[in-house]
């Protein structure tokens, strides 16, 4: 019996070492401690911070933002992942633009040839990612958008359609969703599926379900960087295998068709297969090696393609959803962009060039108001990817630790934008320069900003021209104000959709 007590305490002395030494030295949550670093302490010893996991996106970007509301910046941890949350608009500017170099790449991302449809900007690393961007970029100049303008004026011209026959209430967050699906479909799959007027189509069936708010979809986003290793070995996807292959097939078939009946049409997937085209010539000289990851292969095509989806679809709807929505609560500024809408139109003989929607220039402030109050992203994401003293101070931020710059929590500063939750878009007057840098960041900043920021401007812009020409905008007896954004997102999205209503000029 003696012998038993002493074999337990033996063992339960050996244990309470065990776990001494892991949490004084080896332990990953002192990660802060040791840079000298402010930290918020993680929940549970062991797994460590799961909040991210399970708080609405809204309810963290406040959070983050508030906690430690005198320090520039401070420690956390995802899990016993050690991330660093900054809430200062220069040590983000030094971040994301001058330092650049120190912080490359996102954290939230996984291998490019986890799976065919991988093989994307949003997934590049380092000097890869900088080819690739280099590649693209031209895709979106102003000679390349102008190309684009007639099919984003066809999505648009549905929409007034649509409009046309089913005046009165609607719930905009759908109708802004099909509007965005049109132009993906268009724009980027070489589809005319006109969903607006045709919303069983299966395309839109699968898109919607595929990007609607699920917990399950935002769960496994948050852990992506985790798993990444697991998603590559098991060639995963967060998306459904139908899903992929029903997105490879519509890429392929429209290649095969365009090349079989020789069709030129100016948009993103021409002048996607355009890079291909360019670099089978170099392949064929052996002057690029076929099997690097440098070459713009057909999967290449699809993958980039497939991002425009990913990127443009859900970001672009919910905030056209949150544009009309602070535009019927606000209807002095609606006034204030009919007005701006008409003067254009009659300077052009009633017509939407490419060239009138960029004198829009109050349409896109309203829209940047819009981007501000609800943007998409609570936070930016980076990761240092080499050793980075923080400007001013002693700490050295080791390769590997994950940023996240509080895009969020600094939209609603009272400090850099007074009266914070009003809707005002003469904030973003060009000529009183009232912005302060940094403080405004709904695309990112930086080389590794959203590539298609303009792209989705003017998308917006025509979408808000279009619609403001016709109808009038105001609220119904089914708004919710405040609306609710929804938990299940990662994303800042409306939860149930807006309900508007729609009248006829
Ligand atoms: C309202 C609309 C949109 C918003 C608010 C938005 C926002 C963002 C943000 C915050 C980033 C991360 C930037 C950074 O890390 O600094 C990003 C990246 C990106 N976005 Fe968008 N986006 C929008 C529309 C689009 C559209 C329509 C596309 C279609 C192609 C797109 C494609 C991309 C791509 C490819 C990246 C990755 C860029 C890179 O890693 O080099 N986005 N976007």
């Amino acid at each position: 019996m003696e012998s038993l007590v002493a074999y337990v305490l033996e063992i339960g002395l050996l244990a309470a070492a065990l776990v001494y030494l892991y949490t004084k030295l080896y332990s990953p949550f002192n990660f802060w401690k040791k840079l000298g670093v402010p930290f918020v302490k993680p929940s549970y010893p062991i797994i460590g911070e799961t909040s991210f996991l399970f708080k609405p996106m809204e309810d963290l970007g406040r959070s983050w933002y508030d906690t430690f509301p005198n320090e520039k910046f401070y420690g956390t941890f995802q899990l016993w992942k050690p991330v660093l949350i900054v809430r200062d608009p220069e040590l983000m500017e030094n971040i994301m633009i001058k330092d650049f170099s120190h912080a490359y790449n996102r954290n939230n991302m996984v291998e490019p040839d986890t799976n065919p449809l991988a093989k994307h900007l949003v997934n590049y690393r380092d000097e890869k990612w900088k080819h690739l961007r280099n590649k693209l970029t031209p895709t979106f100049s102003s000679g390349k958008l102008k190309g684009m303008h007639p099919q984003l004026l066809a999505c648009g011209d549905s929409f007034v359609k649509y409009l046309t026959k089913n005046p009165g209430d609607a719930q905009v967050k759908d109708l802004f969703g099909r509007f965005s699906m049109d132009v993906v479909s268009s724009v980027a799959f070489g589809l005319d599926l006109d969903v607006m007027n045709n919303p069983d189509s299966k395309f839109y069936e699968i898109g919607k379900s595929v990007f609607a708010p699920n917990f399950f979809v935002r769960f496994f986003f948050m852990l992506q960087s985790f798993l990444a290793p697991l998603y590559k070995k098991l060639g995963l996807n967060l998306l459904p295998k139908s899903m992929e292959k029903l997105f490879v097939d519509a890429v392929k078939q429209t290649l095969e068709y365009r090349e079989k009946n020789n069709v030129t049409r100016q948009d993103y997937l021409h002048i996607l297969t355009e890079l291909k085209k360019k670099d089978d010539e170099l392949v064929k000289n052996k002057e690029l090696d076929p099997n690097s990851l440098d070459v713009f292969d057909e999967q290449s095509i699809i993958s980039n393609s497939f991002v425009f989806f990913a990127a443009g679809y859900e970001t672009t709807g919910s905030t056209l959803s949150y544009l009309f929505y602070e535009l019927a609560l606000n209807q002095d500024v609606q006034e204030k962009v009919y007005q701006e809408i008409k003067t254009v139109l009659e300077k052009h003989n009633d017509e939407l060039t490419f060239e009138a929607v960029g004198e829009m220039t109050y349409v896109e402030q309203a829209i940047n108001e819009a981007l501000r109050l609800h943007p998409p992203g609570v936070a930016g994401d980076r990761v240092i990817t080499k050793d980075y003293q923080i400007p001013g101070t002693d700490v050295v931020l080791p390769k590997g630790t994950a940023v996240l710059m509080q895009v969020y929590g600094m939209h609603l500063d009272p400090k850099y934008f007074p009266e914070p939750h009003v809707f005002r878009p003469e904030r973003f007057d060009p000529e009183k320069n009232e912005i302060i840098k940094g403080t405004y960041l709904p695309f990112g900043a930086g080389p590794r900003i959203c590539i298609a920021a303009r792209f989705a401007k003017i998308e917006m812009k025509v979408c808000t021209a279009m619609l403001l020409k016709n109808f009038k905008v105001k609220r119904c007896s089914r708004t919710k104000v405040p609306h609710e954004n929804d938990p299940r997102s990662f994303l800042l999205t409306p939860k149930d959709g807006i309900w508007l209503n729609f009248e006829k000029r």
